[in-house]
């Protein structure tokens, strides 16, 4: 569906270059909702704007819909821009028009005629629950309200493509969460790619399927959401995922601890899908007669899987300590053994610092 092969993109400003993106290779298959997340200047808006062409790449290839971009004629890039929606995150509505004429705006730029134009955007204006407001000016609105304006302006001409350029980091948590489901919706009721770039991990977790991590113009790193949150590689990624999936030990906790005796263990257990589900700790203990003393526990939902994180001092004789935690990592429980306050004893497949 969308395809960059080897993208660079350099800037020159004032006889200096600025590489904002380089050696970009990313897939974004039909039906994704895909998210890139990165820090300010990691090159997100860049990277958006090559998939309508409003920025050419430096070398390198934009393929959409099996079309090379670099090829089209700018008649052909002028139809197949109008396939790709964009929402911003300053909306970029006129203030000078209402509703209705801010959503017609793609159509008339189309010559379509008034009644398709009037019955496509009632449609539109009632999915993105605004049809009472089709008269209202965009400073009669809220945040929330101006971007469901935006979203009815990007279908307007029906797109199969939709890219959303920070569409949720000038709303409330509350309604970020109402656009992002409108977004969810767009993605499976009118079978619309959705490409995203963003800062907010919140986001990616809410309704991406697949997530690309940026940092100084290149992709760090990509997978599937159960694959970012539960095994991430990079420092980035990992600093990401804390800003909403705190896994650390409480330092009042962690001040109590006493790492130097050999019948206690601390360990930090990461539970993926149907292990969350099951008491394998008890198990366990129970069958190695261990105490355990819950330290930390905390569960994430990533759109239906479950990613639980749980920290543990087993107590009891250092053999059953060890049966405990053989019996665990068997179970494929992602452990890591937490050393004097630093959890950096990798046993399964956890690569946390
Ligand atoms: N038109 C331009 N001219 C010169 N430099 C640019 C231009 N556009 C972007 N850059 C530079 O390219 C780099 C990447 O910028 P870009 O806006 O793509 O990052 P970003 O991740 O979207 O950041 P933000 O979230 O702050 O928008 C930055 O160093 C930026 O200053």
């Amino acid at each position: 569906m969308i395809e960059l092969k080897n993208i660079q993109k350099i800037f020159y400003k004032n006889s200096s270059e600025i590489q904002a993106l380089k050696n970009i290779n990313l897939k974004i298959n039909e039906g994704d909702i895909f998210g890139v997340i990165g820090f300010s200047g990691a090159g997100k808006s860049t990277l958006i704007r090559m998939v309508n062409y409003l920025e050419q790449p430096t070398f390198g290839e934009v393929i959409v819909n099996d079309q090379n971009l670099s090829n089209l004629s700018p008649q052909k890039l002028r139809l197949l821009r109008k396939q790709i929606g964009m929402i911003f995150q300053h909306f970029n509505l006129l203030e000078s028009k209402t509703v209705f004429e801010n959503v017609s705006i793609p159509l008339l730029l189309e010559g379509t005629d008034k009644n398709t134009i009037y019955t496509r955007i009632t449609e539109l204006l009632n999915f993105v629950g605004l049809a009472s407001k089709a008269d209202a000016y965009p400073d009669e609105l809220s945040g929330g309200q101006k971007q469901r304006v935006g979203i009815a302006r990007a279908l307007a001409t029906n797109p199969f493509i939709l890219l959303c350029d920070e569409a949720t980091s000038a709303l409330d948590p509350q309604t970020t969460g109402s656009i992002l489901q409108l977004l969810k919706e767009i993605n499976k009721k009118y079978k619309i790619t959705i490409l995203i770039i963003t800062h907010e991990m919140n986001v990616i977790r809410e309704i991406c399927n697949r997530v690309a991590v940026m940092e100084k113009g290149e992709i760090i790193e990509e997978g599937s959401l159960l694959d970012i949150f539960e095994n991430p590689q990079q420092q980035t990624t990992k600093n990401f995922i804390r800003t909403i999936v705190h896994d650390e030990i409480p330092p009042v906790i962690l001040n109590t601890l006493d790492f130097s005796n050999k019948n206690k263990l601390v360990l930090k257990l990461k539970f993926i899908g149907e292990n969350s589900q099951q008491a394998l700790l008890s198990e366990a203990c129970y069958q190695y007669s261990v105490q355990p003393n819950i330290l930390f526990a905390n569960v994430t939902e990533l759109q239906g899987d479950i990613l639980g994180h749980l920290t543990v001092e087993l107590n009891g004789t250092p053999e059953n300590i060890e049966k405990t935690h053989q019996y665990l990592l068997q179970k494929n429980v992602g452990i890591e053994v937490v050393e004097n306050g630093n959890h950096n004893n990798c046993t399964n497949n956890q690569s946390d610092s």
